[in-house]
């Protein structure tokens, strides 16, 4: 029977692994990654020769971090990709912070989305919705809430406007296709598979 754990103990276990001097944060996100990435591949082998267009969107917080991880892992497989940021990147996280820097010097820049108005998207072969994951605690604004995803959709660790302990209906949510979570699945990805999204747990380590 497949394991499952709530966000709270997920928080638990990577803080444990963390305070143990076992793995940073930072390894953690990059695991995370490259986890999205493999598992996209895997899922659409035909992608792996044929680098497209991707657009990634980079929440505020750590689920924001695997974002830039992946933009920099597309983009140095070929990939042309376009980037936009929710919230203000100077508050980003520590570990989401790095990776930010870490995208900015591919020198590819970002486009702020409007949280009022959803953002008019490009035609893309991936999109990448890494604006929230297990953080999430309010309804999505209504400029998130009304994006049109282009492409194959994958979600990293939880589609955008889900809670990931299925506890509470917490309004419209991101469409996804594809579902990468790390170490364990949690509660409402059962739900999805019952809705038809792929889902794949990551090995980040821990
Ligand atoms: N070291 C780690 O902690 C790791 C975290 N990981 C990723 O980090 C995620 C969790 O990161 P966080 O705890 O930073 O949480 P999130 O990145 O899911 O979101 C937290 C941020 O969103 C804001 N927020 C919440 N709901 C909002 C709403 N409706 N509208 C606007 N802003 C809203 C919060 O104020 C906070 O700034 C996981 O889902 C996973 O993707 C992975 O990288 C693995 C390692
Ligand atoms: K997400």
């Amino acid at each position: 029977m497949t394991e499952i754990l709530t966000s709270a103990q997920m928080r638990a276990i990577e803080a444990a692994a963390i305070d143990s001097g076992r793995v940073s944060g930072l390894e953690l996100m990059e695991r995370a990654g490259r986890g999205v990435a493999d598992a996209t591949f895997a899922t659409w082998p035909e992608l792996i020769c044929a680098p497209g267009r991707a657009v990634v969107l980079c929440g505020p917080g750590n689920n924001g971090g695997d974002g830039y991880v992946i933009a920099r892992l597309l983009f140095e497989r070929g990939w042309d990709l376009r980037l936009y940021t929710l919230g203000d990147p100077a508050r980003l996280p520590p570990d989401a912070a790095a990776n930010a820097a870490r995208w900015q010097a591919c020198d590819i820049g970002s486009t702020p989305l409007d949280p009022q108005t959803p953002t008019a998207l490009p035609e893309a072969d991936l999109s990448i919705d890494a604006l929230f994951g297990i953080g999430l605690t309010r309804p999505l604004p209504p400029g998130v809430a009304g994006l049109r995803l282009p492409g194959h959709r994958i979600a990293v660790d939880v589609p955008s406007g889900r809670d990931a302990d299925a506890a509470q209906d917490l309004g419209p949510a991101l469409p996804a296709d594809l579902c990468v979570t790390f170490h364990r699945e949690k509660p409402v990805h059962e739900m999805l598979k019952r809705e038809g999204v792929k889902i794949v747990v990551a090995d980040i380590g821990l």
